[in-house]
Parts: structure tokens; C-alpha cells; sequence
């Protein structure tokens, strides 16, 4: 991979060290400028999908806006839909390097802070529906990031554990519905059960049983942890849920953020990126980084990390975000 190439991700929070297969294209988006006010050039990564967003057409279908209402459903009237993908912040457990899987603990301080600064990054990208894992650390990360989105609605969990529980939890209320944001909360997007490992020290236990077996376990596709998932074992409860739950939503028109772990995450963008078991073994992914795709045409298209809510290119993804970020500056204050 050219060094530039590497840079760009690493400049995104996008640690993708295989290097034969990223390939990196500079994408020339020009869009109306009276529409958008921008006219810029995007880097995308792209490796297996092409780009099939920036269409006249889709351009076309976001022109017949309503002007009243504010929510990004009727923004984006073109068939395209954003996932907005994020590990969550750093966990108390990060801090001290100990193996989590599905232990449930909460953010540090730095976690709270990078759930916040990922809500930036995201505070102009349409979100309709939240789908979170059922441990806390991701759930915080979605709340507290959402905190900071310039739609101003309330993220509100939709308890699905009983029927009493969805019924109690219901908002009867039309005007708080629709300033409300589903979040939807499920175990299959939970971080791989880490088995016997959880609790120990990952560079103590590397030391202490040997650093190739211990790299295996945690970045190889087939090797279950003692006790644990292998990413294989999890991608098969990550990766169906995601298909069966996640992409009807997205082709239903509505716009997703989902806040989960490592190695769900890891999982789904294999998926997603069709990467190799070989491939898969050097995607890292760090906390509080959002990553943006764009599903269109049954396609998606890595879109990269929103740099800063401030940065024009940001914007100037697709026409149909441009717009929606265009309708949130004219919300009244
Ligand atoms: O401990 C864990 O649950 C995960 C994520 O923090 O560790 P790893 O770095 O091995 O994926």
C-alpha cells in the first residue's frame, strides 16, 4: 500500500493494514453549488463495491424536498440510506488492558469524552433508529453521542425483553414519538464472548501462554479463545442478525447508527467489505471512531470517518446528506 494510502486511513481511525486489496480513489463530486454551497473532492476507500451514489438522478429525487419538516426520513427522498458504524468509547477495562467479551462495564472518562466527539463527528448525519448491543459501554457511547446531534431528538430504548416491558415503555404522546429516535438493543451485537480469558491482562496472559497463541485468539477468524467465540462464531450471530434485522431497515429508507464492540463490529464489516479471514486479521478498530457507509441500490459504500462537524467534505458524501445538512442549519435554534 502507497504510504499516502495508509496515512489517509490511519488519518481516519481506519487501522486496514492488509495492502494489496484497499484501494484508494479520488472521487470528483460535483454537485450544485447553489444547493450545496460546496464543490469538492472526496477520498473514498473503496474495495469491492463501486461508486454508485453520486447519480443525476439521485440528485434529482433529493431536489423534491418538503421544506417543513425536519426529520431525515423525508430528507432523503433518493433510495439511499446511511449506516454509521462505531465501537464504543474506551471501557474501564480498556484502561487496565483486561479481556472484557461480555463483561458489562462502563466507559472511563475518556470513553464519555470520545462518545462525545464522535457525536460531532455524526451531529450532521441523519439518524433514525439506533441499534446498540445489550451491554452497557455501547449504549453509553450511543446516548452520549447522540447528546451532541444537531437533530435534537431523544434517543429512547425500546424495551423488547417482555411484553410488559415494550408495553411500559411505550411513548403515547405523537409530537414526543416523533422527536424520539428508537433505540433498539440486542445481544447478538455483543462483544465475542472471550471465555476463560475474561478478567486476565492481555499482555500478562501473552506473556505468560505465548503471544502467537494469544494473537490468534484475539485477531484470527478461526481460533476460539478457551471457552470463547472464535470472530467466526460471533460473525454468525453478528452477521445474521445484521442481515436480518439491520439491512431491512436500511432498505425501508430509514438511517442507522449502530454502537457495538470490536469484534461484533469487526464481523459485520468483514461482511460488509467482503474481507478475507486473512484480511480480517488486520483490521483494528479503535474507540469512538464513527465510520460511514452508504447503502444504495443494495450496494454499500465504505464512505470513511466523518472528520469534524466543521469540515465542508464531510458534507459533500452524497447529495442526499449535503441536503439533510443543509435542512438542520435552517432548524430554529
Ligand atoms: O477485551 C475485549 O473484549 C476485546 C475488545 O477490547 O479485546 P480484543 O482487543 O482482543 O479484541
Amino acid at each position: 500500500m502507497a504510504t499516502n494510502t495508509f496515512h489517509h486511513i490511519q488519518a481516519n481511525g481506519w487501522h486496514a493494514n492488509s495492502n494489496h486489496h484497499t484501494k484508494l480513489r479520488k472521487i470528483s463530486v460535483n454537485m450544485s453549488s447553489e444547493a450545496i454551497g460546496v464543490h469538492r473532492q472526496v477520498y473514498g476507500t473503496l474495495k469491492f463495491s463501486p461508486i454508485g451514489a453520486l447519480t443525476t438522478q439521485s440528485l434529482a429525487d433529493t431536489l423534491q424536498l418538503p421544506s417543513k419538516n425536519y426529520s431525515s426520513e423525508s430528507l432523503i427522498t433518493s433510495n439511499e440510506t446511511v449506516l454509521t458504524l462505531l465501537r464504543h468509547g474506551e471501557s474501564m477495562w480498556n484502561e487496565k488492558n483486561l479481556f472484557t467479551g461480555c463483561v458489562d462495564v462502563p466507559l472511563t472518562q475518556k470513553g464519555i469524552e470520545e462518545a462525545i466527539e464522535a457525536g460531532k463527528r455524526i451531529s450532521n448525519i441523519p439518524v433514525d433508529v439506533i441499534y446498540t448491543s445489550s451491554l452497557l459501554r455501547a449504549q453509553m457511547t450511543a446516548a452520549i453521542a447522540m447528546t451532541q446531534h444537531r437533530c435534537k431528538k431523544v434517543p429512547a430504548v425500546l424495551h423488547n425483553e417482555s411484553e410488559q416491558a415494550r408495553t411500559w415503555s411505550e411513548i403515547h404522546s405523537e409530537e414526543a414519538r416523533e422527536q424520539s429516535i428508537s433505540v433498539i438493543t440486542s445481544w447478538q451485537l455483543n462483544e465475542r464472548m472471550y471465555g476463560d480469558l475474561q478478567g486476565f491482562n492481555k499482555q500478562e496472559t501473552a506473556e505468560k501462554l505465548g503471544k502467537e497463541l494469544v494473537h490468534a485468539w484475539r485477531r484470527t477468524y478461526h481460533s476460539p479463545p478457551p471457552n470463547g467465540e472464535s470472530l467466526e462464531m460471533c460473525s454468525q450471530r453478528a452477521v445474521a442478525y445484521f442481515r436480518d434485522e439491520i439491512e431491512p431497515q436500511l432498505l425501508s429508507g430509514k438511517n442507522l447508527l449502530v454502537t457495538a464492540h470490536a469484534n461484533s463490529l469487526r464481523s459485520i464489516i468483514m461482511y460488509l467489505d467482503r474481507l478475507t479471514a486473512e484480511e480480517v486479521i488486520n483490521l483494528e478498530m479503535l474507540t469512538g471512531i464513527p465510520m460511514l457507509y452508504v447503502f444504495e441500490g443494495g450496494k454499500f459504500i465504505r464512505r470513511g470517518s466523518p472528520v469534524a462537524p466543521t469540515e465542508a467534505g464531510v458534507y459533500a458524501y452524497t447529495t442526499s446528506l449535503a441536503f439533510y445538512r443543509q435542512k438542520l442549519d435552517q432548524m430554529p435554534a
